[in-house]
């Protein structure tokens, strides 16, 4: 199976990916992998969607709202980052934009002095760190390869720093069969209790919501549409009965039904 998920090789969207792909291709951007499933290049592409430090990534809710995609399963993977280059002296740490702020409290106390530079990827930072003797990047140790140093490891704030990512599939292959279902609902609306009525939706039915995040819908300020996660299968009865009464709640918007899948914890 081919997949596409955020490049250079070596991200840890690479690592995740090579879970559920031999044949792993890159893109700059999650927004583009995202389109390049939707647009039906690829029938497989891998986003990291939350940090356990950091929280969401907002460009991948952003690009699962905006595009007709289904999600087919949910990859975990340890995060554990290390500081890599040429020496030790650097004015310069480079990484992705997550990275840098899961490894805060670390540079903060390490190298106060540093400028961060936020880059489409760790691996981008490690290339620019390969390039220039003045950058340092922020990546899985491996990147390092045999021209890099790792001058320090495990440098993420918090020992258990875990990424979730999401694995994208054509809207034709959204399945019912899972433990956990996502859903995106815009109500477009605005009234006392519309929040409460979403969770009521589920609360009533037993059913436990994994996770709950709002985003500016775009449309007008104070108006979002909300991510919805929660740990039940569409085949069941439960989750066809709360996902109706979000359709119905959600009547003067939508509801995308992003699909059922299971979790795989992935350690590499
Ligand atoms: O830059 C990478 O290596 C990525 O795969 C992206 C990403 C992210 O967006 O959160 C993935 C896992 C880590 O949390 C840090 C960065």
């Amino acid at each position: 199976m081919q997949a596409v998920t955020l490049g250079p090789a070596g991200t840890y969207s690479h690592r995740a990916a090579s879970a559920v792909a031999d044949d792993v291709t890159f893109r700059e951007s999650v927004a583009s992998i995202v389109d390049a499933v939707a647009d039906g290049e690829f029938r497989r592409g891998v986003v990291p969607i939350e940090n356990s430090i950091e929280g969401s990534v907002t460009e991948s809710l952003d690009a699962l709202a905006d595009r007709e995609v289904s999600v087919v399963g949910e990859l975990i993977t340890p995060i554990r980052h290390a500081l890599v280059a040429q020496g030790e002296s650097f004015d310069v740490v480079a990484s992705h934009s997550q990275a840098l702020a899961q490894c805060r409290g670390y540079l903060d106390e390490n190298y106060p002095d540093v400028s961060l530079e936020a880059v489409a990827s760790t691996a981008r930072g490690v290339e620019r760190a390969r390039e220039d003797p003045h950058v340092a990047g922020i990546a899985h140790p491996d990147t390092a390869g045999a021209d890099l140093r790792v001058l320090a490891e495990d440098i993420q704030d918090r020992s258990s720093n875990a990424t979730r990512f999401l694995v994208v599939a054509p809207a034709d292959e959204r399945s019912e069969a899972g433990g956990k279902t996502s859903l995106v609902v815009y109500p477009n609306a605005n009234y006392p209790g519309l929040l409460l009525e979403l969770l009521e939706a589920f609360a009533e039915r037993d059913i436990n919501l994994s996770r709950i995040e709002s985003r500016p819908s775009g449309n007008r300020l104070g108006d979002y549409l909300f991510h919805i996660d929660f740990e039940a299968g569409l085949y069941e009865a439960r989750a066809k009965e709360a996902v109706a009464d979000v359709e119905e709640i959600a009547k003067k918007g939508w509801v995308r039904r992003l699909g059922s899948y299971d979790t795989r914890h992935v350690l590499y």
